[in-house]
């Protein structure tokens, strides 16, 4: 690596993120930091705190929930953004994947038409040069016949192929951040794998948070992992280093009950 990029801040740096319902503490003080590239895995049991940690960076989460402390994207506190200047790094420089793409898309829009305007707001290209990449950007996400799926509206891909074009839709404005929540879990483990292979070379130049319960999903393509329990990243390490040798009692019974394991690797 060289002294320019050693010196460059990471892409996301999370210190002391804290997030109440009520009088009732639901994260004391998450710290994490992923780099550019990289891909770190959030494990952990239901109800741990993996969505509200991940929605919080993006300044998504409902009233009911308060959340303070530190969220720096490329170096840039974006916590203390307003409302209207959040709109424009979401879908911008924070792109998102979601368990259920159907509930995600308008159904009554054409996929084409949401990744033009998605494109046309972040990136101000003309409507025709923003059609051309959305087709683009359909192509290299393996969606079949070009035009044919720029002009589909969601109900008329495969669950599957609309988790590719929610991909392609959280990628296209070049994120330097992907939030990815459960986002295979709904489909079968055949697909499952390849959807997270395209995951993993497409969004090699962003960084990554891939919330999961799912550790031989997380093991296929990340990095890095954090293990989370009642709101605490109780062990953080290297994919392969914690996988053979966790050290926290609760990555242990995490791992002991992962139905096949590390099964991608
Ligand atoms: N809107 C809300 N109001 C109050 N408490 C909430 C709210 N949303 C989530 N919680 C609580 O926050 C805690 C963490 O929930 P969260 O959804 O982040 O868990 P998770 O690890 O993502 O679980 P799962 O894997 O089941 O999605 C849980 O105790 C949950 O009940």
């Amino acid at each position: 690596m060289n002294a320019a990029a050693t010196s460059m801040p990471p892409s996301l740096a999370v210190a002391g993120l804290r997030i109440s319902a009520g009088g009732k503490v639901l994260v004391p003080g998450l710290s994490l930091t992923i780099g550019r590239g990289e891909i770190v895995g959030m494990v952990g049991a239901s109800g741990s705190g993996k969505t509200i940690s991940a929605f919080s960076l993006a300044r998504l989460l409902p009233d009911t929930l308060t959340q303070s402390g530190e969220i720096s994207l490329e170096g840039e506190r974006i916590d203390r953004l307003s409302e209207s200047e959040m709109r424009k790094v979401r879908g911008g420089r924070i792109g998102m994947v979601f368990q259920d793409p159907l509930s995600s898309f308008n159904p009554l829009r054409t996929v084409g038409s949401i990744l033009v305007e998605s494109i046309c707001r972040h990136q101000r290209l003309p409507a025709r040069q923003a059609r051309e990449l959305a087709i683009d950007t359909l192509a290299t996400m393996r969606l079949p016949g070009r035009k044919a799926s720029v002009d589909a509206y969601p109900h008329m891909l495969s669950g599957g192929q609309r988790q590719r074009a929610m991909i392609g839709l959280a990628l296209v404005n070049r994120p330097a951040l992907i939030i990815a929540d459960e986002p295979t879990t709904a489909l079968d483990p055949t697909i499952q794998l390849q959807i997270l292979a395209l995951l993993r070379h497409q969004a090699s130049s962003a960084a990554c948070l891939f919330i999961t319960h799912d550790i031989g999903a997380a093991s296929a393509i990340c990095d890095r992992l954090a293990v989370m329990n009642e709101g605490e990243i109780v062990e953080e390490g290297p994919t392969d280093r914690l996988l053979a040798s966790p050290t926290h009692p609760f990555t242990r019974e995490l791992l002991s009950h992962a139905p096949g394991g590390a099964r991608f690797r």
